[in-house]
């Protein structure tokens, strides 16, 4: 990674990538994700010095606030555990601060810096008024019992409820935090507060106030922007064979989006292992295992006579037209790449926040395939979680239909910005470039508005 990860040749994007790597020195994943918006920038810097002048770049980088806190919670033999909690308040500039917060036992604040930053420039993509921020704690919710994941979900707000508010910060979920931890969470809220402020968490269930369609948005969403990549390339999708990483909330209703438009859908994950099901991936069974039943997903041969389950191993090596990692951080590395293109994928598009690693992402490019960057394709969730916000303050509740007719309109339109820029810097078809420059053109124009604050 050290290759990759240059110094931008701007003088200004250097001096700011020097300063970066010296106070971040303990933050990969954030250098990762900055590094990665800066090599994009030089072009727009070099056009628009002011950009230095006013430090804009410097301000994107530094989180506005960051809280650390402890959470101490009780098993259900009555034992007390000590979890330390996140929430990073990235950048203000378009609205209040809006992002997941993550429950895995490989959370660190790197983490949280480096999905905080991201969430800046993809809800800026989104075209909606919404900041960036991310949350999370290092407690690990697999095996923990309903009543175990209540208390956690309970003394974790204890200490955040002060730092929230629905013009201010809004969480949602990520990975190890759905609709049942976010009833949880806000049902704290709701006492801590003694206010029903609806608007404070997004992907609430029906019941308490959220919107239809929040739960499919990010896996549909990232399909629909890989439609409008098939599109543009004079191409459909709505035929072939795909690879999906993960089994979670994402990948999920990427399976289910996929499948809908014609697509067959050959193997998915989980963090013990693969699943290939050469007839196509039955979608219900895997939504009652891992959904429902929150089993794993080495169960499903089970139900399926021709699945195979492979331990320990990931899903790239299947062949496939087109693959959409959907899980976690650097999940595909430059070996997993070079496998997909020798089996001849066209098209990745990344359901997760940063699953490909740089060299990945090179090795993708110079085959001439298509790639969809992660603060592009996955935007729809967040998306969607900007119009649970809108429905709350507006105290109405739109259909399934929609939702999901806006959350389409939104995804061609990132779609249409990201080609736009890239094109305009003649860089055509350069998803990741696209996606940065218009991500951080927006937002750089709110912070410059603003003065200096
Ligand atoms: N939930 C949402 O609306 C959004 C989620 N994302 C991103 O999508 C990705 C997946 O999130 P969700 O589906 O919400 O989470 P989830 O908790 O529902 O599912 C996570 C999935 O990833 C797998 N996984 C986790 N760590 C792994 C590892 N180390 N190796 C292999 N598999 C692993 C889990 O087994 C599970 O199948 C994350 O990168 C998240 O940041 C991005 C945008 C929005
Ligand atoms: O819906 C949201 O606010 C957060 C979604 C999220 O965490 C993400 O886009 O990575």
């Amino acid at each position: 990674m050290a290759a990759i990860m240059e110094a931008p040749q701007n003088p200004y994007l250097a001096s700011v990538w020097s300063d970066l790597t010296q106070r971040n020195q303990h933050d990969p994943l954030f250098l990762q994700a900055a590094h990665e918006v800066m090599e994009s920038l030089e072009p727009v810097l070099n056009e628009n010095p002011e950009i230095a002048r006013l430090g804009v770049v410097e301000r994107l980088c530094e989180p506005e606030r960051q809280v650390i806190f402890r959470v101490a919670w009780m098993d259900d033999a009555e034992r007390v555990h000590v979890n330390r909690g996140y929430r990073i308040g990235f950048n203000s500039a378009l609205g209040p601060y809006k992002g997941g917060l993550r429950f895995h036992p490989s959370v660190t604040l790197d983490t949280i810096k480096f999905l905080g930053f991201e969430q800046i420039f993809k809800n800026s993509l989104t075209g909606l008024p919404i900041g960036g921020g991310k949350g999370g704690s290092d407690f690990d919710p697999k095996g923990k019992s309903e009543t175990e994941i209540m208390r956690f979900c309970q003394a974790f707000m204890a200490e955040l409820f002060r730092y929230l508010g629905a013009m201010t910060d809004v969480p949602a979920g990520d990975i190890g935090v759905g609709g049942r931890e976010i009833g949880y969470l806000f049902g704290e809220y709701k006492k801590l507060t003694q206010r029903h402020e609806m608007g404070v968490l997004t992907g609430k269930s029906a019941s308490l106030g959220g919107s239809l369609a929040r739960k499919e948005a990010t896996g549909f969403g990232t399909v629909y922007f890989a439609r409008e990549m098939r599109r543009a390339a004079g191409e459909e999708l709505d035929s072939g064979r795909a690879v999906v990483s993960g089994s979670g909330n994402v990948a999920l209703y990427c399976i289910k989006k996929l499948q809908d438009l014609g697509v067959t859908v050959v193997a998915c994950s989980d963090s013990g292992g693969t699943v290939v099901d050469p007839d196509g991936l039955d979608f219900d069974c895997l939504k009652l295992l891992k959904e429902t039943e929150r089993k794993r997903l080495s169960e499903y041969p089970r139900f399926r006579k021709r699945a195979e389950f492979h331990p320990g191993k990931k899903p790239w090596s299947v062949a496939c037209d087109y693959a959409f990692p959907c899980a976690t951080q650097n999940e595909l590395d430059g070996d997993d790449a070079k496998q997909l293109i020798a089996n001849g994928c066209k098209l990745v598009a990344e359901g997760a926040n940063m699953p490909c690693t740089p060299e990945a992402v090179s090795a993708f490019k110079e085959a001439g395939v298509s790639f969809g960057p992660a603060k592009a394709v996955n935007a729809g969730g967040v998306a969607v979680s900007a119009l649970e916000m809108r429905q709350n303050a507006s105290l109405e509740s739109w259909s399934f239909n929609e939702v999901d007719e806006e959350l389409q309109r939104i995804m061609a339109s990132i779609h249409t910005s990201c080609r736009n820029f890239a094109e305009r810097y003649h860089r055509p078809g350069d998803y990741p470039f696209g996606a940065n420059v218009a991500g951080f053109v927006r937002v750089a124009e709110a912070v410059r508005a603003y003065g200096v604050t």
